[in-house]
């Protein structure tokens, strides 16, 4: 027996908040502020942290950067950026089976970022008056992959396909260092880059790696060159570095500790749901998952199942402290009509979706990153390979927010072209209502056009 199974096997099973709104008729507005969230402490403190890091990246550059990769990653590293020959050898290395599972993702995922790409829009909209909605691909994109608890290579992809999709012309690519491997990046998440033909990674990770990807750093010669937007998932560091920055880079959106929420009647299957409830409660102690459901019988059933499942786990001991933190817990509704409203109010990053007529419960839904139907399409196949991205909006910020997608890294420019028949249909129009907002030089800029065509 290992020290961890030992440990584990100590364990109390995990025993998750009940939250009763039974009898409650709470508004939309109400139930935003009961559903469980982390705690503003917790969120707090990190902002703090993160504005500090942010101000000495900018001050004090790659030397900092060293600074906090010994500190947080526990490696003193040499040269930031990861020499072009490590990412070959790591696609070499490579399990055959783990390949065969990136080029599945990465095929799935690209079908669906290309079929994300917006069309141009024209539209005369009087004669001679032509307008054009025209969408770019950003310059310069930087994407985060974590790299702290767990390696994910998988964001490689979720990162990289879309960017590629939408046309981007240059990508950087930061992810923490790891002691393991002398303070390279894990090589998994290498030989992902590789695979993709990403050439420029950086071992940096945290609120440290973004805030460089926002200023830009130069390590002895070796520039990071500042980027226009940046994306990808990360810890609540990484989430509230996003926040920070957002202004002088642009973001995906907040893709921070992962969340699930299930809406569960009388017909789910409880072990299904105990399993994708631990499934994202294993990545991270400030996990959140929540249980939305008016039957009482299928929460005692749940809750029997985690018992059973999260003794097991790899990772019971954050598993446990993740179900059991305020972030988490069952939530009992009066009806499924209820769960509905709580579930968005909730705006969870993961939705799955376990009632009778699935589909159609999920049409009632307005606030999720993304929403997996049916008691086949748990979050882990979304996580790896349905195509789908699982970069995804956190904390709430599905209510505004969507999951990266191609479009994230575009943005559209607006055409105006008109004949001088067609301003000069407008030209009055516009002139006194200049007048009105008393800028009467905007109405000039007008009547110079206009008088030359009647002279
Ligand atoms: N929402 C999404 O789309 C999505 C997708 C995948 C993963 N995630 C989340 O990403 C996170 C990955 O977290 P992780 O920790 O494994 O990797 P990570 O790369 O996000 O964070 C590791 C880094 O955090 C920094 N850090 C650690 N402790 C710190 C401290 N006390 N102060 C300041 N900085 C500190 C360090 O720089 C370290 O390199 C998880 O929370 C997971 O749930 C979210
Ligand atoms: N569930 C995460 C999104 O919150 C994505 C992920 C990657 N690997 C495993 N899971
Ligand atoms: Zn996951």
């Amino acid at each position: 027996m290992t020290n961890t199974e030992q440990n584990t096997s100590a364990l109390q099973p995990p025993v998750m908040r009940t939250l009763d709104l039974r009898g409650q008729h709470l508004s939309y507005g109400e139930l935003r502020n009961v559903v469980p969230r982390q705690s503003n402490d917790y969120v707090g403190n990190a902002a703090k942290t993160v504005d500090e890091i942010i101000a000495r990246v900018r001050a004090e550059g790659a030397d900092y950067l060293r600074e906090l990769s010994a500190k947080f990653d526990g490696v003193e590293q040499g040269a930031l950026r990861v020499p072009a020959e490590e990412l070959s050898k790591a696609v070499e290395t490579l399990d055959p089976q783990v390949k065969e599972g990136l080029e599945v993702a990465i095929e799935r995922t690209r079908a669906f970022a290309q079929a994300q790409r917006p069309d141009d829009r024209e539209l005369e909209v009087a004669p001679g008056a032509k307008l054009t909605f025209r969408w770019t691909p950003v310059r310069r994109a930087g994407v985060y992959v974590p790299g702290g608890l767990a390696v994910y290579p998988s964001s490689v992809i979720m990162n990289i396909v879309p960017a590629q999709a939408a046309g981007v012309d240059s990508i950087v690519l930061c992810t923490p260092p790891q002691e393991e491997f002398g303070g390279l990046p894990h090589p998994t998440i290498l030989a992902a880059a590789h695979l993709l033909g990403v050439e420029e990674v950086w071992a940096v990770g945290g609120a440290q790696a973004l805030a460089a990807m926002a200023y830009g750093v130069d390590d002895a010669g070796e520039v990071l060159e500042s980027v226009d937007t940046i994306t990808g998932p990360g810890n609540i560091f990484v989430a509230l570095a996003k926040r920070a920055l957002q202004g002088v880079v642009g973001i995906d959106g907040e893709a921070g500790t992962t969340e699930i929420a299930v809406i569960a009647d009388e017909t789910a299957n409880p072990d299904y749901v105990a399993a994708d409830l631990i499934s994202q409660a294993e990545h991270d102690p400030n996990a959140g998952s929540i249980l939305i459901t008016h039957s009482a019988e299928t929460a005692e059933k749940v809750a029997e199942a985690i018992r059973v499942r999260a003794a097991a786990t790899k990772h019971a001991e954050r598993v446990k402290t993740a179900l059991e933190g305020p972030q988490s817990g069952v939530i009992f509704t009066d009806n499924l009509e209820q769960s509905i409203a709580v579930a968005d109010a909730y705006a969870a990053e993961h939705l799955e979706i376990h009632t009778a007529n699935a589909a159609e419960v999920a049409s009632k839904i307005r606030n999720a990153g993304a929403i997996f139907i049916g008691p086949y399409s748990p979050v882990p196949l979304g996580d790896y390979a349905a195509g789908s991205n699982h970069v995804l909006p956190t904390a709430g910020s599905a209510s505004f927010a969507s999951g990266l997608n191609t479009t994230a890294f575009m943005k559209a420019v607006q055409l105006i072209e008109y004949t001088d028949a067609a301003l000069a249909e407008i030209g009055e129009s516009i002139i006194a209502v200049a007048h009105n907002e008393d800028l009467p030089a905007h109405g000039e800029a007008i009547t110079a056009r206009t008088q030359d065509f009647k002279g």
